[in-house]
């Protein structure tokens, strides 16, 4: 190879490397030596896959992928690594399913009934579950024989892994499906006080035990019922989170916080979601720290797409920060990837998924220009039937570009994940080039300070909390501690 070849050749690489994600960032010497221990692992894994893809888990389905994600020594790294704010998670799927099982479901109120072959766990009688049909888990199971059993059989109710093998392989409408199902499964269940307490503190718990500071959690704020019947509206419901939250954080040092997102789901007609938006506007004056931005959910593909909502959403424009779920598809021209379009003319300040974006290149010019992040959720879109293989996600060309983006957890208690550390892992070792470490980790951590809704008060005490705890983590890798 000549010198004048290599010269072009290397020329082209970094110029590559500069323009990616992190590619740019500055290291400090004690970073550049943390990128040396993880870029060491990182290219052994990346180099043994080559010669044996079918143990390669970067390549493979999480599923099958998670026991050998375990055992890694990134794995170990990334899960301490301080991983900043968690911007997408919809907070009825975001505990780990096990956690429901082995703690709500041993409750004395906890009640289950079984109706046209789907099951609902509830505390009271509901219309899907008239009283003669209610009947006490903790009996059921001591009737079953097997508490394992009956357990893994609970389970599978709530995480998709538990479920049928073949939604690996599913077309995405039937996964969704079996998707819906569970949060109709424990819905009412969790809207029962003490159990919505109790789930939102492990919910809580199981992110900060995985190195998250801060969340922005879409909810519903449904209302809740009580053991004696009485009832919390939504702001009732917002008092009671912030009330969570404070008592979390005044025994869990270094925990920023956690915001809300209004969020209901996108099959409401065009009435519904002016009272949806007038509700906003009342929780956040109400709860202006707490209830910070709205979205629509629901599987984009079958469901209304956001013009359906246009006069409504354009009204409230002014006084509403948008976070929109949008270009959640493997359309290109379908109503499902032209919400990006709405969703962008509607000044939605982060997009959920973005998945399509990178088939249109003049909303990837905006998105960059206006600096909205993509709320990219690596293993959401691979459960739910988007792409099998991570490394051909489309994050891989907003990385390619740096359009901006952050990394999150979307459902992870239904399918068998638990926090951001797994999605993380694909991040690092699927989406972003082989050649990048520590600068993509410490961009995608910061990014997730910068596109977050704090107030600039809250961001410098976050900053002040996160920097010492990233410093740490570099000795720590350094000092080869964490694997
Ligand atoms: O990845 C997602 N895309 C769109 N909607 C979602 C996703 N995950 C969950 N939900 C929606 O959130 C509702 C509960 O609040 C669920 O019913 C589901 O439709």
């Amino acid at each position: 190879i000549s010198i004048d070849y290599a010269t072009k050749r290397h020329t082209i690489l970094a110029a590559e490397k500069q323009l990616s994600t992190g590619g740019h960032a500055f290291l400090t010497v004690k970073e550049l030596k943390a990128d040396e221990v993880l870029m060491t692992l990182k290219n052994k894994t990346i180099t043994e896959g080559v010669t044996n893809p079918s143990s390669f888990a970067p390549a493979m389905h999480f599923f099958q992928a998670k026991p050998l994600i375990d055992q890694s020594s990134i794995f170990k790294i990334v899960r301490a690594m301080p991983k900043g704010s968690v911007l997408h998670l919809h907070n009825t799927a975001a505990v780990t399913a096990e956690w429901i099982i082995k703690n709500l479901t041993y409750r004395p109120e906890a009640k289950m009934c079984e109706s046209e072959g789907n099951i609902y766990f509830t505390t009271r009688k509901t219309p899907f579950c008239p009283e003669e049909s209610l009947q006490s888990i903790q009996t059921l199971r001591t009737k079953n024989g097997s508490t394992e059993a009956f357990d893994t059989w609970l389970e599978s109710h709530i995480n998709l892994k538990k479920g049928d093998p073949a939604l690996m392989h599913a077309d995405i409408n039937t996964v969704w499906v079996e998707f819906e199902k569970m949060f109709s499964v424990i819905r009412d269940f969790v809207n029962y006080r003490p159990f919505f307490e109790a789930f939102h503190m492990q919910l809580l718990k199981e992110f900060y035990e995985d190195n998250v500071q801060y969340m922005e959690l879409r909810m519903p704020l449904s209302k809740l019922y009580d053991t004696d019947g009485k009832a919390y509206d939504e702001a009732q419901v917002a008092g009671i989170v912030t009330n969570l939250i404070e008592t979390f954080k005044a025994s869990h040092p270094g925990f920023v916080g956690a915001k809300i997102i209004f969020s209901k789901h996108r099959g409401v007609d065009s009435g519904t979601a002016q009272d949806l938006l007038k509700s906003y506007v009342k929780l956040n004056k109400e709860f202006p720290k707490l209830v910070v931005g709205f979205d629509l959910v629901g599987q984009e593909d079958i469901n209304q797409p956001l013009t359906s909502f246009l006069d409504e959403l354009q009204e409230f424009r002014k006084t509403t920060p948008y976070f929109f779920h949008a270009g959640e598809t493997n359309g290109y021209g379908s109503e499902a990837d032209l919400n990006l379009i709405d969703a962008i003319l509607l000044d939605s300040r982060r997009i959920g998924h973005g998945f399509s974006l990178y088939k249109h290149p003049v909303l990837r010019k905006l998105v960059k220009s206006e600096g909205i992040a993509l709320e990219v959720c690596p293993l959401s879109n691979q459960v739910l039937r988007l792409v099998n293989d991570l490394r051909n996600h489309p994050a891989v060309y907003y990385v390619s570009e740096s359009i901006p983006i952050v990394i999150s957890a979307d459902d992870p208690g239904f399918w068998d994940s638990k926090g951001v550390s797994y999605d993380f892992y694909y991040a690092l070792m699927a989406i972003a080039p082989s050649s990048t470490g520590i600068g993509f980790l410490k961009q995608i951590v910061w990014d997730s300070v910068r596109y977050s809704s704090l107030t600039p008060e809250e961001r410098t005490e976050y900053s002040e909390i996160l920097q010492p705890k990233w410093d740490r983590f570099l000795d720590d890798l350094i000092a080869g501690k964490l694997f």
